[in-house]
């Protein structure tokens, strides 16, 4: 893939949404852990729901070569929000990374980009690194907005936290329309988005892995690796099943 060129190292992460038990998670771990040891080109996270963080780092990871990740954070540091989660807590618990800004966060809980640089800049400041994700809705697409609509959201986080932590986080590009429905981006589809964010990024832009996201199954990913800009994947469904997610992360090496 693009790694051979351009020295980013690949990066494959594994959304699991609200899905699983501690036996299904135990399982799931034990299929990847299993599978993937030792040295690898790719850098593989697994993002468990909250509740399954501590057990996924206490029984499966600590010892292993697979990082964790969780699926959002509070944007407060602490006191009186009920029900949320900071970023501290989370690095505590063993988490080095966090995906901010998903679309299911910004369509089902109303998160503003105003929000959700406010947790990006918050995992940088509790020494982990953002997952960043951006995309446009198919009515967006088709008024010939996308770009218009990433170059907010990119800049919504540039322009509160700066650029110096745009260059120390990872950047996903998951269009709406392609999340969770089987359809997937073309490559090339794919690559003009990845291309115009590395563009917005400026000279550190070279330095940041982006990955793309949306229906990557382990039959469309290499020809989406294959993409310069295309640095790895941010997988939904496809990361439930072990054998399937390896499959994804072991194309990320070709
Ligand atoms: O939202 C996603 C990952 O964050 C993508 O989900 P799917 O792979 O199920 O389309």
């Amino acid at each position: 893939m693009g790694q051979l060129s351009n020295k980013r190292r690949p990066i494959i992460i594994a959304n699991w949404k609200l899905n699983g038990t501690t036996a299904f998670v135990s399982d799931l771990l034990d299929g990847i852990t299993e599978q993937w040891f030792g040295v690898h080109q790719a850098e593989v996270v697994v993002c468990p729901a909250f509740i399954h963080l501590a057990q996924a780092v206490n029984e499966h990871l600590a010892h292993s070569n697979v990082a964790l990740g969780a699926q959002d954070c509070s944007q407060f540091e602490e006191g009186a929000y009920t029900g949320d989660v900071s970023a501290e807590m989370l690095h505590d618990i063993g988490c080095q990374y966090v995906i901010v800004g998903h679309s299911e966060r910004r369509r089902f809980y109303s998160e503003s980009d105003a929000q959700v640089a406010k947790k990006f800049d918050l995992v940088h400041q509790s020494m982990m690194t953002p997952i960043l994700c951006v995309g446009e809705t198919q009515e967006q697409r088709e008024a010939g907005k996308t770009l218009d609509v990433i170059k907010r959201q990119v800049g919504a986080a540039l322009d509160y936290c700066g650029v110096e932590k745009l260059a120390r986080s990872v950047v996903a590009y998951e269009p709406l329309w392609a999340v969770g429905t089987g359809v997937t981006a073309t490559p090339d589809q794919a690559q003009e988005v990845h291309a115009f964010i590395r563009e917005l990024l400026g000279p550190v832009g070279q330095a940041v892995r982006i990955v793309y996201g949306g229906s990557v199954k382990a039959n469309n990913a290499e020809t989406l690796f294959a993409e310069p800009d295309i640095d790895g994947a941010l997988v939904g469904g496809a990361a439930l099943k072990a054998d399937d997610f390896i499959e994804i992360c072991k194309a990320a090496e070709l």
